[in-house]
């Protein structure tokens, strides 16, 4: 392990700069230089330098390992840390295109308590050990009054899944404020729980300004919430630092990253997928959305599954993060999901769900049914043979 930070990147240089100039003009730029040399500089500064620890070609343009001392990096302060690894460089000229692809922190500056919960205090719970959660998210996306949206999320629970969320747009608009609608959710989940003796949470978004978010937490709970849901990208890395830092925050935190896609998706420039997921698990988030393998969502799987390994792999002593596979899922999409992520999953689905020709109940149970043929290795054409929902479900959208 190294004491300093080693970022990862992939660059593309301008046709009139060396990939060696390049990948120094970064290790400079984040460092201690800038694009001429300085009268003002001291021998005692150039312990701070950052350097070039590898270059080598790849695809259209090169891949380097750079080193940043870690003197430069004010422990514990995110914002910081990203205004070096993730500063500046996106805009130099002399490259064409630069995509951060990962980041090593050392222990000296992971000094962060990392998810409350993480995937096995969820697992408590729920009161599963190796099975994948199932999870749906509240469609349609807006406008549901409280009533409705209780109603809805009733029959969600009644047909088997262990996750409700809000969606990542709803949070305390006139149409359905928070209050009404946590307390209308959680009686409901209530009476499904006496019916089925099962405990399903419910991960109110209370997405709000960073010095709001913690007191809008704090309210959720006292009104009854046993999750809450933050957009991550939206609100800021250090809002989720805020909420799970908080003693008085004593639930999950399930990360919504909505808006990523500006920075994670151009394979050549931006940020991927794997810092984020470092920072989220650092910073405390419970459950992270990363993707998946067969949804609506663009996706590369190589890259999903090291962004997964990044959140349930050991790392500085944190507990894992449960990753989210969300997008477009259905139940005939779920042995893909399966196949390729794992059970240590959160399979969720909105229209896979709420969608299904005979609603919402039966799109639960059918979304329970397809994770059940796949723990019992058996093909969800096989197991849909008597289970009817699984069956309709196949039916309309296919087993893929
Ligand atoms: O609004 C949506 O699209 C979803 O609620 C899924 O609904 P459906 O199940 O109806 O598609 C989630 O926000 C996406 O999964 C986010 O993407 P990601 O998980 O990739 O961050
Ligand atoms: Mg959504």
């Amino acid at each position: 392990m190294t004491k300093d930070v080693v970022a990862t990147y992939y660059f593309r240089p301008r046709s009139d700069t060396t990939p060696e100039a390049a990948a120094l003009a970064i290790a400079e730029e984040e460092t201690t230089g800038t694009w001429t040399e300085i009268t003002t500089t001291t021998e005692y500064v150039r312990r701070l330098d950052g350097e070039v620890l590898s270059l080598e070609p790849s695809g259209n343009g090169y891949v380097t390992r750079l080193c940043y001392p870690a003197e430069i990096f004010e422990a514990g302060n995110v914002p910081q840390y990203l205004s070096v690894v993730a500063g500046n460089l996106f805009g130099l000229a002399r490259l064409d295109a630069v995509r951060l692809l990962d980041v090593e922190f050392p222990e000296t500056l992971v000094p962060f308590a990392g998810p409350k919960f993480g995937m096995e205090g969820i697992r408590r719970l729920i009161g599963t050990t190796d099975r994948p959660h199932v999870g749906t998210i509240i469609k349609p996306k807006v406008g549901l009054n409280p009533k409705d949206t209780a109603e809805v999320a009733y029959k969600a629970a009644i047909g088997g899944v262990d996750l409700i969320k809000d969606d990542e747009t709803l949070t305390d608009q006139t149409f359905c404020p928070m209050d009404e609608r946590l307390q209308a959710v959680m009686a409901k989940l209530d009476e499904a729980k006496s019916e089925t003796g099962q405990e399903v949470l419910y991960a109110v978004n209370i997405s709000a300004r960073a010095d709001d978010i913690v007191e809008r937490a704090e309210h959720a709970i006292d009104l009854g919430a046993n999750m809450v849901m933050i957009d991550v990208i939206t609100c800021g890395f250090t809002a989720l630092q805020a909420l799970a830092e908080a003693p008085s925050v004593t639930v999950p935190v399930h990360v919504h990253r909505t808006m990523h896609g500006a920075i994670t998706r151009n394979p050549e420039h931006g940020i991927a997928m794997r810092p984020i997921a470092r920072i989220v698990r650092m910073l405390g988030g419970d459950q992270l959305h990363t993707g998946t393998v067969s949804g609506k969502m663009s996706h590369d799987v190589g890259e999903l599954r090291g962004d997964n390994a990044a959140l349930t792999d050991p790392y500085h002593g944190l507990k894992p993060t449960f990753p989210v596979a969300s997008g477009g899922l259905h139940p005939g999409k779920v042995a893909a999901e399966l196949k390729n992520l794992g059970t240590n999953i959160v399979l969720q689905a909105g229209g896979g769900i709420h969608g299904h020709p005979d609603g919402t109940e039966a799109g639960a149970r059918a979304m329970r049914q397809a994770a059940d043929a796949f723990m019992a290795g058996v093909s969800a054409e096989e197991y849909a043979k008597d289970h009817r929902e699984l069956a309709r479900a196949l039916e309309r959208w296919g087993n893929r």
